[in-house]
């Protein structure tokens, strides 16, 4: 008999609960803890979170090659507990790539199209192909095994039998990794232009914070198992729940200083070694809800400001820091300073960043302001971001 039918109010991706934990030396070590997602006809969920956060076995949970301990997925409206891998309707593209050694690079694009259930008359399917072949600019490439392809090579033709498929759930994990970085660029727009007109959910997983902000119509943020956090790219970007969110994004990610707050002459203080700021407005808010005195100031390295080298730290306000690094990048430059036992990063305008001195200011001491945009006051007991609204 087949598996019995569950409506759901969309026919999209719904993963409620889901759990598993592996044995490691007879040890159960817990790799998901109750992830519960929804990702809609047509979307694109950007699933996102360092190395061994749970990416890759959620992914194979939802294709129906690993089971989960709990939890629940249903595709299309259909509970698929009991639907084998490959009935699942889903195109997986393995990190791996696991190309058919001996078939050729069209060969290995044409092979989901002429799986059972999956023919299409040889023509129609070879244009479909060729379309996507020429799209991820390796169709020169079509005759050769994958034996003669270099990695970046290798992981187009994966993504390429990905594309041919037109299935009930896209599944990308980690699919341009390992292209350069023009590439990666040019392939990100044209995958999600391609996938965007379709009603087919879609998950993209990647490491990349910054790829999977420009990738997902929403994001989820993994991080040892848990669900850290799920909302639209700017959400995420601007409201970061938990510090570690905050460490994952930004290129460089958000400065985390730790500290503690304090009050002095009735305004509240965050204070830390070598770093005292006043805290207004919202942050002031925040700081109120703050569950004890440790807190951690979250400072996007485009909010902080220099004072003139010359004015060293005295400047009213200023923070005193000294110069570690400074690199310029030809369209802004990264210049690391260090505040007293803790490197934070600056990104600032060549010219700024020439400012400091020949030798790019190195060893200098300068000053440096919180002009107050960019900041998030995060609990120090919890990591939660405190909200100031
Ligand atoms: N079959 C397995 N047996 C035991 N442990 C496993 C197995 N598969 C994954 N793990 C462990 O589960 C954790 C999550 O791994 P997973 O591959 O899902 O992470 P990921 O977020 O995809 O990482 P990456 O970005 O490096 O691919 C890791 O600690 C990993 O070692």
């Amino acid at each position: 008999m087949n598996a019995p039918l569950r409506m759901s109010t969309h026919a999209g991706l719904i993963a409620r609960g889901i759990s598993k934990s592996f044995s490691s030396k007879g040890q159960p070590h817990k790799v998901l803890a109750e992830i519960g997602i929804e990702v809609k006809p047509g979307e694109l969920l950007a699933l996102t979170g360092p190395s061994g956060a749970g990416k890759s076995t959620f992914c194979r949970i939802l294709a129906g090659l690993e089971r989960p301990d709990a939890g629940s997925v249903e595709l299309g409206g259909r509970a698929m507990a009991e639907v084998p891998a490959g009935q699942r309707g889903v195109a997986l593209m393995f990190e791996s790539y696991a190309l058919y050694p001996h078939l050729t690079v069209r060969g290995n694009a044409l092979s989901p199209l002429q799986a059972p259930g999956g023919r299409l008359a040889l023509a129609e399917a070879n244009k479909r192909v060729d379309e996507v072949l020429e799209l991820l600019e390796i169709r020169h490439l079509h005759e050769r095994l994958p034996g003669a392809l270099s990695g970046g090579q290798k992981q187009r033709v994966a993504l390429a039998r990905l594309l041919v498929q037109s299935p009930a759930l896209y599944l990308l994990d980690e699919p341009i990794s390992h292209l350069d970085a023009k590439l990666r660029h040019k392939l990100r727009g044209e995958i999600r232009r391609r996938l965007s007109g379709l009603t087919v959910p879609t998950i993209w997983a990647t490491p990349d914070g910054m790829e999977a902000l420009s990738v997902g119509d929403r994001v989820a943020v993994i991080d040892q198992g848990r669900l850290e956090q799920i909302g639209t790219p700017e959400e995420i970007w601007l409201r970061p729940a938990s510090a570690r969110v905050a460490k994952l994004l930004g290129d460089p990610p958000m400065n985390l200083i730790d500290g503690e707050l304090t009050r002095e002459d009735g305004a509240i203080v965050f204070v830390r070694r070598g770093v005292k700021l006043t805290l207004a407005g919202a942050l002031a808010r925040a700081a109120e809800r703050a569950s004890g005195a440790a807190a951690t100031l979250g400072v996007r390295p485009d909010a902080i400001g220099f004072v003139a080298p010359d004015a060293g730290g005295s400047a009213s306000g200023a923070v005193l820091a000294e110069v570690y690094s400074n690199e310029p990048f030809g369209k802004h430059a990264i210049v690391t300073i260090d505040l007293g036992n803790l490197l934070a990063k600056v990104k600032t305008s060549m010219a700024a960043a020439a400012a400091l001195g020949a030798d790019g200011g190195i060893g200098r001491g300068i000053g440096i302001t919180f002009p107050g945009e960019g900041m998030v006051l995060f609990d120090g007991a919890t990591g939660r971001a405190l909200s100031g609204d």
